[in-house]
């Protein structure tokens, strides 16, 4: 029997940055990429099995950390208790003035500062900074829910003089024009996507990947190669990378040192942490630590026996998934 279509869930509406990295990311599966109005709604789908996949910011290299990502990973409420993490993918992310087709024809050098409000998701304000003091300085900002979301904006309403933060892609998808290309800070700017699945679906399993040739990153962990490489030898070049949260008693001297000891004792190699409110007590976290592997025969354990470990000193825990890195083993000792 044919297998159907995937079904991949992103920020919409169309020619968002996650749809690009939607795009980008399942370009070799056969898959329908279906806009949502919001992460949360992306986390649903996947949560209910209507959508097999999906394709969320986790953060940006000039601006940090998603937020709203973090807040719905740290489901406070069980309402995503099987959806996990199991790819990334980086896309570089290149910002344009956004304005109605046909308004400031000189472009940049003869704009007359007419723009009186300015459209974008949260996240593209602090891709842009030096930009916008430079040009928009005083300009009011609505946040919108996603950076297509302000193209639109700025596309249909004609009653005031808009503009917004989006890519070359969703200015031309809504008919706009371009006051100004590439106003990010930094030329590298990228952001890191994450793939989500939900752990209970037959149709992300590790097979189903393997059967449908869809990126080798969706299949993590990787299989065990043939022959056992030799003592002490890595299985693989890639890194495998895992998201763990955890919240602590904060009252209890050392608890987080404690936490945070046990990924060094299992070899785990700590490559960030954040950490969220946790919204029972005031100045209480849930915090968010992603830790990189080469998987060996070693260390196939290291993480089941880290999370066991944890789950004594924590008072809540959870693993939130395994997945291969895309910046390669080198990048990865750079940073
Ligand atoms: O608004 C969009 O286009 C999105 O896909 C969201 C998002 C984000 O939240 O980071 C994605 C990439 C860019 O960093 C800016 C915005």
């Amino acid at each position: 029997m044919p297998l159907s279509s995937l079904q991949v869930a992103f920020l919409g509406p169309p020619a968002s940055f996650s749809h690009q990295a939607a795009a980008e990311s399942f370009r070799r599966a056969t898959a329908d990429l279906v806009p949502h109005v919001s992460f949360a709604d992306a986390f649903a789908a996947v949560q209910r099995g209507d959508a097999d996949y999906a394709v969320i910011p986790f953060e940006n290299s000039t601006n940090g950390s998603v937020v709203q990502t973090l807040d719905l990973l740290a489901d406070r409420n069980d309402l995503y208790k099987d959806v996990k993490v199991c790819g990334e993918y980086y896309l570089t992310v290149h910002h344009c003035l956004v304005v109605r087709k046909g308004s400031y024809p000189g472009g940049l050098p003869s704009y007359d500062g007419s723009i009186t409000k300015l459209y974008t998701h949260p996240q593209a304000w602090g891709q842009c900074d030096m930009f916008l003091s430079r040009y928009f300085k005083g300009v009011e900002r609505q946040d919108v829910s996603s950076t297509s979301k302000g193209a639109e904006i700025v596309a249909k309403d004609t009653a005031e003089q808009g503009g917004a933060i989006a890519s070359r892609f969703a200015a031309e998808y809504h008919g706009n024009g371009i006051l100004a290309e590439n106003i990010e800070d930094r030329s590298d700017n990228t952001t890191r996507f994450l793939i989500l699945r939900n752990i209970q679906s037959l149709r992300t399993g590790e097979g189903y990947h393997q059967s449908l040739s869809i990126p080798p990153y969706l299949s993590a962990p990787a299989p065990a190669p043939a022959s056992d490489p030799a003592p002490g030898q890595p299985q693989s070049e890639t890194t495998h990378k895992t998201l763990i949260s955890f919240s602590i008693n904060h009252s209890s001297p050392g608890a987080l040192a404690s936490a945070l000891l046990i990924f060094k004792a299992q070899g785990l190699n700590l490559t960030s942490i954040n950490t969220r409110p946790s919204l029972k007590r005031a100045w209480q976290y849930i915090f968010f630590v992603e830790c990189g592997r080469q998987p060996s025969n070693e260390n196939k354990d290291a993480v089941l026996k880290a999370l066991n470990d944890l789950r004594m000193v924590a008072e809540s825990c959870r693993d939130l998934g395994t997945w291969r890195d895309q910046l390669g083993a080198e990048t990865l000792q750079d940073v």
